[in-house]
């Protein structure tokens, strides 16, 4: 497996950062959650006057082989259904992108369905989906491998057209119990604690979910202290590829914007590999899937947006946008207690 060259942002500007956050006319921390995205942003550009170019959200499908196992509310051709909606513009996350001036692409990342060719979709599958992890390993390390580089690369020819700012979306059914499996290895915490009502399964079928993430736990807890190993054993080829695209992202030194319970749960494998990675990573929103709190309260990450979402597919990363430009807005645009000749603090 390649390694990524992730370092923590120099911190030599912060106090002028800060200061320039400070001496602007508001009461000293008034814009709050904006204030602290401005300085990330800042030392994530090495910049006083940071700006935000080519803003990309990549939305990564892949098809589960553990969906078989009755663990989704809906059946698996949804995935390569939504995938043809993404491109005929038709989903939530194309209506966002349009409506915030975000770059969209669609990325077939192994999804169980032969697309005719068409422009808009970035073929890059690697099998039709993964194998049933309640069986044995998702993917062997070669696809994974593969994912890793091709997300990698993708995210390289990104920056290389002006991007600084990125986010990942997926779309997979079966891929919340993927990402609860990662969160109860990764945050230790019990498997049971970490299985919500993904696309909507309640009652017997959620107990029924809870016992199959249960037995996958327990077949693949071994391989946790390798974490690319257990990785491989549990996660999609959507979610492999973005962890090599988040990676990429934090190489390159660009601001990431990491969605919901999903795109969380591939953080937090890239954390257990690179620590660093954290310094260029913004939380979108708080997802309502139920173990998403808990896995931001681990990352001690603060989310953005709170509005009871629980889709995927990077809207959390869309509807965040904005609010991220309005935090490099304050930065660039507003007067200082000086040049506006406003008295400071008493
Ligand atoms: O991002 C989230 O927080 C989120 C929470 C629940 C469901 N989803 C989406 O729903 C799909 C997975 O749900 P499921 O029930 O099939 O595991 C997948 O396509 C995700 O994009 C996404
Ligand atoms: C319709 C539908 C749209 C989605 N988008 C992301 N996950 C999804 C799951 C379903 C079921």
């Amino acid at each position: 497996m390649r390694t990524f060259n992730i370092h923590t942002p120099k911190d030599d500007l912060l106090t002028d950062i800060q200061n320039k956050i400070d001496y602007k006319t508001k009461p000293l921390g008034s814009l709050g959650l904006l204030e602290k995205i401005a300085a990330q942003i800042c030392l994530v550009q090495q910049s006083l006057t940071p700006t935000l170019s080519h803003p990309a959200i990549m939305v990564f499908a892949g098809d589960h082989g553990l969906s078989e196992e009755g663990v989704s509310a809906y059946p698996a051709e949804v995935t390569h259904q939504m995938v043809l909606n993404f491109l005929s513009g038709g989903a939530a996350i194309n209506a966002f992108c349009k409506q915030h001036n975000i770059d969209l692409q669609i990325v077939d990342a192994g999804v169980n369905h032969h697309f005719n060719f068409d422009p808009h979709l970035t073929d890059r599958k690697i099998a039709m989906g993964t194998q049933n992890s309640l069986k044995t390993e998702a993917m062997n390390q070669i696809d994974l491998e593969h994912a890793i580089n091709i997300g990698s690369s993708m995210v390289c020819h990104k920056v290389e057209e002006g991007c600084n700012i990125i986010g990942f979306g997926e779309m997979g059914i079966g891929n919340t119990s993927a990402a609860s499996l990662l969160m109860a290895a990764f945050t230790d915490t019990d498997i049971i604690d970490c299985v919500g009502r993904g696309t909507g399964v309640e009652c017997e079928a959620l107990d029924h979910k809870k016992e199959v993430l249960k037995q996958v736990f327990e077949k693949h807890q071994d391989k946790i202290k390798a974490p690319l190993d257990y990785f491989r054993s549990v996660a999609g080829l959507e979610m492999a590829m973005m962890l090599g695209a988040m990676l990429q992202a934090a190489e390159s030194k660009i601001t990431i914007m990491v969605d919901g319970f999903i795109a969380t749960s591939v953080f937090l494998t890239a954390k257990k590999l690179y620590p660093h990675i954290q310094s260029y990573a913004l939380f979108s929103h708080q997802s309502d899937e139920s173990g998403h709190k808990h896995m931001l309260e681990y990352l001690e990450a603060q989310p953005i947006l709170q509005l009871g979402m629980r889709l995927g597919e990077g809207t959390g990363c869309a509807m965040a946008y904005p609010i991220i430009q309005s935090s490099i807005q304050f930065l660039n645009e507003m007067a200082s207690f000086e040049s506006a000749q406003v008295s400071g603090q008493s």
